[in-house]
């Protein structure tokens, strides 16, 4: 499945009489870069979980390419997806290569192609022998490019990352953000990343969604995102845009 195209339309979430997210219309373009941002609680990660068909009773409609993905097979919607989460998921009893093949296994194939971990292991700027370890013996960070470069194994034409970075400490975290944007564009991946790291957000993507109380209340390049006058906007967004200031006083008075 080539994803050109996500439209969601008049989507809305409800459990337990609590709205998770209300009214969101939006659509986002093969290629594009898309960060996902809001305060706890505001609804990300449900909204990907929409995208993802992971659940079941929304109202409205998520479209794929003008397909809506309730007529769409899980096995379908998985291919096409890479799924990306903060607490990794690998397996702790198969090496790396086996993780990262673990796609072709679960797609009933008895080996995974050796070919393809190489190249996601150069992809990820792994060296080619941490195939053979385990995931216990690996950073925080070369555990989290392990569980992109799963995510990549099928040659989804879509990625959802929710707080891919969470966990890593702040330079891991930079370094890893800028490679996996670079692979996005080289892949020419459309890829949906919620991240609670605002500027993460402003710097690495093409357009930011601001998440509120359960709806969509902006949705603009980051340039226009920082020039907001909306109130809800602003306090996510000046406390990064205060500390870059001040960081830049700092290394202007060096
Ligand atoms: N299965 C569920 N049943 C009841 N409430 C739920 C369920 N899933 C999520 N919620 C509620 O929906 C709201 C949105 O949750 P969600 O995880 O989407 O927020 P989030 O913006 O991703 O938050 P965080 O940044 O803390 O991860 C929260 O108030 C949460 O408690």
């Amino acid at each position: 499945m080539d994803i050109a195209r996500i439209e969601l339309s008049d989507l809305a979430l409800e459990k337990g009489g609590t709205r998770i997210l209300r009214g969101i219309d939006l659509a986002i373009a093969k290629g594009e870069f898309v960060a996902v941002i809001g305060a706890s609680g505001a609804g990300k990660t449900s909204l990907l979980r929409c995208i993802n068909a992971l659940v079941p009773d929304y109202s409205g409609r998520v479209l794929i390419d003008g397909k809506d993905t309730a007529g769409l097979s899980h096995q379908q919607l998985r291919r096409g997806i890479g799924y990306v989460l903060q607490n990794i998921g690998l397996f702790p009893h198969r090496t790396v290569a086996e993780n990262i093949g673990m796609p072709s296994r679960i797609a009933g194939k008895r080996r995974h192609d050796e070919a393809r971990v190489a190249e996601l292991l150069e992809m990820m700027e792994l060296p080619a022998d941490m195939a053979r370890r385990y995931p216990a013996e690996l950073s925080g960070g070369q555990a989290q490019r392990v569980a992109i470069a799963r995510a990549l194994y099928s040659r989804p034409a879509l990625m959802l990352l929710d707080e891919p970075f969470g966990a890593l400490d702040p330079a891991t975290r930079a370094s890893l953000g800028e490679a996996y944007r670079k692979r996005h564009d080289e892949a020419g991946l459309t890829s949906v990343m919620v991240t609670h790291d605002v500027a993460e957000a402003l710097a690495l993507a093409d357009r930011v969604l601001v998440m509120h109380g359960g709806k969509a209340i902006a949705f603009a390049p980051p340039a226009q995102l920082a020039a907001s006058d909306d109130a809800a906007v602003r306090a996510l967004v000046d406390p990064p845009l205060r500390q870059a200031r001040a960081l830049l006083d700092l290394k202007g008075g060096a």
